[in-house]
């Protein structure tokens, strides 16, 4: 899907290595994919391919030992139109995995605006945010509870929409998702693809996770991992 300027904006990963510091063997090798704009992307693989240190460096948490990660336009003759920029880490959103364990907050509006400005924000950056806090909430179906909830007292499928919430509120133009239906039942599953299903018309959304199946009606382009490396792009449902 083309952005207003007619562009289409692609995210790439080019030729990425990672070796964490102080160790001696790399964790990635020579990882490239591309996700279009508006687009589902799926990674599987075995537990310890690097599938989360990948997501990590997309995030900007830690830094490339070599390559690089950049968004790139294109314009209608799919020539590149400008010269790539690096992809911000402030447009990227990420969700860990079980993110409710990190909940510190007492009510649900605390918890998304944590960190926010509280006196000296001017009337403009107040009125932004507002907004942001609106479109996050609504974006996720928040709007049918108090956000002087209890964050903790949310039931699992609550607790994984308030924090995609919690990236939403930052606007990213990437959403990275870590295992986002892992420890959930069976409803709340269900629940946060059908959620994904309709953030994926707003966003980027790249997935981490084991459940394929679950996930299939929304994947547009899928990788498998295996031992730091992409093994291949995948056809998917597999
Ligand atoms: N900072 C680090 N230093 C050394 N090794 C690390 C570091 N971080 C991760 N590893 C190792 O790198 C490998 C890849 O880890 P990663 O968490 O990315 O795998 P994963 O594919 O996400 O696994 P899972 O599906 O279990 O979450 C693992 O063997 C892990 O132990």
């Amino acid at each position: 899907m083309r952005g207003r300027d007619g562009t289409l904006r692609i995210s790439e990963v080019r030729r990425v290595n990672y070796r964490p510091p102080g160790t001696q063997h790399n964790l990635l090798n020579e990882v490239s994919l591309s996700l279009r704009e508006k687009s589902f992307g799926l990674i599987f693989g075995r537990s310890g391919s690097g599938k989360t240190t990948l997501l990590h460096l997309l995030a900007g948490l830690s830094k490339p030992t070599s390559g690089s990660i950049i968004v790139q336009r294109y314009g209608y003759d799919g020539k590149p139109s400008d010269s790539p920029e690096p992809l911000a880490p402030e447009r990227v959103g990420i969700v860990f995995q079980f993110p409710e364990r990190y909940f510190l907050a007492d009510t649900i509006l605390e918890e998304m605006t944590f960190g926010w400005p509280r006196q000296k924000a001017d009337f403009t950056l107040r009125e932004q945010l507002a907004l942001n806090l609106q479109y996050a909430v609504n974006s996720v179906g928040l709007n049918t509870i108090s956000l002087d909830e209890d964050p903790h007292s949310l039931s699992g499928g609550y607790k994984r929409r308030l924090a995609l919430a919690i990236q939403l509120v930052q606007t990213p133009q990437l959403l990275l998702l870590d295992e986002p239906l892992a420890g959930l039942d069976w409803k709340a599953r269900a629940d946060v693809v059908k959620l994904l299903k309709h953030l994926k018309k707003e966003l980027t959304i790249l997935v981490v996770s084991h459940d394929l199946k679950e996930l299939s009606s929304l994947v547009d382009i899928s990788w498998r991992m295996q031992m730091g490396g992409i093994l291949k792009e995948e056809a998917f449902p597999l």
